[in-house]
């Protein structure tokens, strides 16, 4: 597809505004909540990104009727018609998302049974939904395997239970939440975790009727009611989109203020940003940050959950940290596969070495495994530009931070899946100066050439996918139109 590959002109900074609206972490899930009600929702902030458009799709094959409302960003769904939709003859496509697993105990509640088809999500570790079967069985569903997906009924109905995570799972917090909301009686969820996204999605619960306590130690309680409204909610901002925006501001030299950036929710971001020497200011209505010049500092990172530091704000950082001076240490805790993308910066010059030792000072489940989990990043690197194939959403975009912090000219494939997480992204950098041009209308596209293209067999080609590299088999030029013309 002509419009998945993006020319990167950089070695110039990125200076100017953009705007974040609501977190793609928590809009498809309060989408998911209005499903719950007797009455329609209003949900307002809500962005453009594709994420958000499946469960749009997801929603209204199961007669929820969804539509904008009156205020920009403002979706208005109606459930009042779902019990009449057929569910049986719906082909529901997870598409990219991961968010069809958390329709299960809405649907359980409406309609008696859920069909679940396969998932989506980066592929960023291995991701099972062990946790999430589990918790559901708990409050009493029954959930048949087939090779096309699950199919849950709740022969007996839905009951509050007691239950613990083995890890503090956001997704399975949320199972647990749009479950134990109309399940009878009450839940205690134990080692729950709590990230801002989650405690929003309980403000929108709460809201609609339902009673939920979050105590201290990752402790939720869940009263459940028997019936739940509508609810009218404005979704906190992106923070990790937030995050990625001072990622470039900072890896380009360059100065961005990210209007509806909200300080609580970024926190340890802040903190770690200045500690690599970033300068930021808090507004009203935004964060502004910027390289105020001089060297950057390298430092020692360990992702976690929250109030840890986000693992989807990694990836980005890691792009800022080759142009800090000295070793840097990133230990990732959340995902055992969130560093493979460092190869590619690698290829463009930086000095990035991964080990499957915790490198940090908190062992972690994946330490005593065959998982590069840990990286030590040697800066600062001159980067070049480079032919890169884009492996997962946060990589995506770090690709195209390095890509305008690198000296020359890049070709980004798979810019699709960056719509995902961040709207309007093209414009965006674009809106600040970057040198991005979608190829020339006329010439027929040409198919991505890997590696094994002209050298070996099979798994060069899979290790070239893995690297995000992609031979560097060009005579041409970035088209003339670079910097214009982005939609
Ligand atoms: C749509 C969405 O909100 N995605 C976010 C969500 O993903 P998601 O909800 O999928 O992430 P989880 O918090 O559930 O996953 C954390 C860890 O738990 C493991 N696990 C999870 C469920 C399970 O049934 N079994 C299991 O072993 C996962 O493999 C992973 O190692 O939280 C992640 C951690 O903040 C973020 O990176 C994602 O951006
Ligand atoms: C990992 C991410 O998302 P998802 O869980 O939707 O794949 C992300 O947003 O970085």
């Amino acid at each position: 597809m002509k419009d998945d590959v993006l020319f990167v002109h950089g070695g110039s900074p990125l200076e100017g505004e953009v705007r974040v609206k609501g977190a793609k972490n928590l809009v498809p899930k309060a989408m998911v909540a209005a499903l719950l009600g007797e009455e329609p929702s209003r949900l307002r902030n809500v962005p453009g990104i594709s994420d958000v458009h499946i469960v749009r799709g997801l929603l209204q094959l199961h007669g929820v009727a969804v539509y904008e409302g009156d205020e920009p960003d403002e979706l208005v769904m109606d459930p009042s018609s779902v019990e009449l939709a057929n569910v049986a003859d719906i082909d529901a496509h997870a598409g990219s998302s991961r968010i069809p697993i958390l329709l299960c105990g809405p649907l359980l509640h409406r309609i008696g049974r859920a069909f679940i088809p396969d998932l989506g999500g980066c592929r960023i570790g291995d991701r099972p939904i062990d946790f999430h079967l589990n918790v559901l069985r708990e409050f009493g569903a029954t959930v048949d395997k087939r090779p096309e997906g699950l199919y849950l009924e709740a022969p007996g109905g839905l009951h509050g239970t007691k239950i613990e995570l083995p890890y503090p799972s956001v997704g399975t917090t949320e199972q647990v939440l749009l479950t134990a909301v109309r399940a009878e009686g009450t839940t205690e969820l134990r080692n729950a975790a709590v990230e801002p996204e989650i405690i929003d999605l309980i403000c929108v619960l709460q809201k609609m009727g339902a009673i939920i306590s979050v105590a201290t130690d990752r402790v939720i309680r869940i009263t459940g009611v028997d019936r739940l409204g509508g609810y009218t909610h404005r979704a906190l901002p992106d923070r990790l989109e937030s995050a990625s925006w001072a990622c470039a501001a900072l890896a380009t030299g360059g100065d961005v203020f990210v209007r509806g950036a909200r300080q609580l929710d970024m926190m340890t971001f802040l903190n770690v940003f200045r500690q690599v020497g970033g300068a930021f200011r808090v507004d009203d209505d935004g964060i502004r940050f910027w390289h105020p010049g001089g060297r950057l500092r390298a430092i020692a990172l360990e992702t976690d959950v929250h109030p840890g530091f986000q693992t989807d704000w990694q990836q980005p950082l890691v792009v800022a940290l080759t142009q800090a001076s000295g070793l840097s240490i990133v230990h990732e805790t959340v995902y055992e596969s969130r560093l493979g993308f460092t190869s590619a910066l690698n290829q463009m010059g930086a000095t990035i070495q991964l080990y499957n030792e915790c490198l940090g000072g908190t062992p972690c489940r994946f330490g005593q495994r065959n998982f590069q989990h840990s990286a030590v990043i040697s800066g600062p690197a001159k980067l070049h530009g480079a032919d890169l194939v884009i492996p997962d959403l946060r990589g995506g975009f770090s690709y195209l931070i390095a890509a305008l912090a690198a000296e020359g000219k890049s070709r980004v494939h798979g810019i699709d899946l960056i719509n995902r997480g961040y709207e309007g992204f093209l414009g965006k950098l674009e809106a600040l100066g970057a040198r991005v041009g979608l190829p020339p209308a006329d010439p027929q596209p040409q198919a991505p050439q890997t590696a094994s293209q002209g050298v070996s067999g099979g798994l060069a080609a899979r290790a070239a996918d893995e690297a995000g590299v992609v031979a560097d088999d060009r005579g041409d030029e970035l088209p003339e139109t670079v910097g214009q013309g982005v939609a």
